[in-house]
C-alpha cells in the first residue's frame, strides 16, 4: 500500500491532513509521536521510508526536511512557501493551466500554493494567458483570511483573547511572502500590490481583484471577463465560476469545504469590475489542495477525501 509520511502532523495543516486521510483504505499514513516528531534522525528515517511525504512545517524546517531526503523513493508535497517559485518544483494547482494536472501527476516535488495566491491566481491567470489583461497591468489584490491562516500561534492569539480585533490589515510593508508566487505564476510582468487582512473567524477567505476595464486598451465588457474564467474552469469539480447575482458575498461561504468559487461583478457603464474568489484557507487553500495533489500524484481518485 502507498505510504504517506506527514512531517509536521501536530500543526494546523498537518492535523487537518491527518484527519482527512484517516479513513482512507488506499493509503497508509505515518506520523511521529510527540517525543520524536522534531528528532532529525527519526524524521530522516520516516522521510526516506515513505512513498510520499507531505511537509506541513515552517519554511526553514521544510527546507531542512528536503535536505534530509537521501533516497529516490519519496515524492514530496510541500505545504510551506519554501519552494513555490523554486527551480525543479512543480506548482501544485492542477486547475490553473490546461496541462496542470498532468505535470503534477508526473512530478516528484510539488509545492502547494499559498491560500491567498490560490484565489488570486485563479482569478487573474486565465485573463493574462488569453491576453484580456495586459501582462504589465498594475494589479491590486485585497484579501481577508480567517485567523487559522496564521497557524497554531495565531489561533491561540485569537482564541485566548477576550476581544480580538474583528478586522486587522497587515503586511503593511508590502512585502508579503506570497507576492513572488503571485507574480511568477500569474504571468504578470511586475508584482501585484497585495493588501491582506485577517478577520476574527477561524476559517474562510475572500480574495478580490478590482479592475478598471475602461482604462484598458481593448475595454473588455464584464461578460467577456466572466466568459474567459468560465471557459478556463469548465468541468472542474472544485473550481466554479458563479453567475448568481448575489447582493453580498460572505467570507464563510466555503468554510469546511474544498471549493473555490470565482465571481465577476461589475458595471459596463462605469467600465469597472470586481473579481472575487471565496475559499477556505485550510481547504483549497492548504490541506484540501495537498490531498488533491497527493491523489493526482498517486494515480488515485482526484477527489478522494475532498468536499467538492
Ligand atoms: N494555516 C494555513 O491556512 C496555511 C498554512 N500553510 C503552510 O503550512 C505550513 C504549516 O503551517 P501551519 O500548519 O499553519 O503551522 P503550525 O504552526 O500550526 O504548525 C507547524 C508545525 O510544525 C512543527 N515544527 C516546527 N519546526 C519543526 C521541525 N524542525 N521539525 C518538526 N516539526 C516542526 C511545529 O511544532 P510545534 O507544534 O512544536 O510548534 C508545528 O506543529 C507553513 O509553512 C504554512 O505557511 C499553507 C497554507 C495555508
Ligand atoms: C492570516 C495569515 O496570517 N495568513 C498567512 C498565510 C497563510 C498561508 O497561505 O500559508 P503559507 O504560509 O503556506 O503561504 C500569512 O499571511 O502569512
Amino acid at each position: 500500500m502507498t505510504s504517506v509520511f506527514i512531517d509536521g502532523a501536530a500543526g494546523t495543516t498537518g492535523l487537518d491532513i491527518r484527519d482527512r486521510l484517516a479513513g482512507r483504505t488506499d493509503l497508509s499514513v505515518v506520523t511521529l509521536d510527540e517525543a520524536r516528531r522534531k528528532d532529525p534522525s527519526a524524521r530522516a528515517e520516516a522521510l526516506n521510508d515513505a512513498d510520499f511525504v507531505i511537509l506541513c512545517l515552517p519554511d526553514e524546517a521544510a527546507k531542512e526536511a528536503v535536505a534530509l531526503i537521501a533516497s529516490d523513493r519519496p515524492r514530496v508535497i510541500d505545504a510551506s512557501s519554501a519552494h513555490r517559485v523554486a527551480p525543479g518544483w512543480t506548482y501544485g494547482f492542477p486547475e490553473l493551466e490546461p496541462d496542470g494536472a498532468d505535470h503534477i501527476a508526473a512530478a516528484r516535488r510539488v509545492s502547494n500554493p499559498g491560500c491567498y495566491p490560490t484565489g488570486f491566481l485563479a482569478l487573474v491567470r486565465p485573463l493574462v494567458r488569453t491576453g484580456l489583461l495586459p501582462a504589465d497591468w498594475p494589479v491590486t489584490v485585497n484579501a481577508v483570511s480567517g485567523y487559522s491562516g496564521g497557524g497554531k500561534a495565531m489561533i491561540a492569539e485569537y482564541e485566548d483573547q477576550v476581544s480580538p480585533p474583528s478586522f486587522r490589515a497587515y503586511a503593511l510593508d508590502l512585502a508579503h511572502k506570497h507576492v513572488p508566487e503571485m507574480t511568477v505564476h500569474s504571468g504578470l510582468s511586475h508584482a501585484p500590490l497585495f493588501a491582506p487582512a485577517v478577520a476574527a473567524l477561524r476559517q474562510g477567505m475572500v480574495v478580490e481583484v478590482p479592475l478598471n476595464l475602461a482604462a484598458m486598451p481593448n475595454r473588455p465588457t464584464v461578460a467577456a471577463v466572466r466568459d474567459v474564467l468560465a471557459r478556463a474552469y469548465a468541468g472542474q469539480p472544485l473550481v466554479r465560476v458563479a453567475d448568481d447575482g448575489l447582493s453580498g458575498i460572505a467570507i464563510e461561504e466555503h468554510a469546511g469545504t474544498d471549493r473555490l468559487t470565482l465571481r465577476v461583478r461589475g458595471n459596463d457603464a462605469t467600465g469597472q469590475v470586481r473579481l472575487i474568489a471565496t475559499l477556505d484557507n485550510l481547504g483549497k487553500g492548504a490541506g484540501g489542495a495537498a490531498v488533491q495533489n497527493l491523489n493526482i500524484m498517486a494515480g488515485l481518485d482526484p477527489l478522494a477525501g475532498l468536499v467538492s
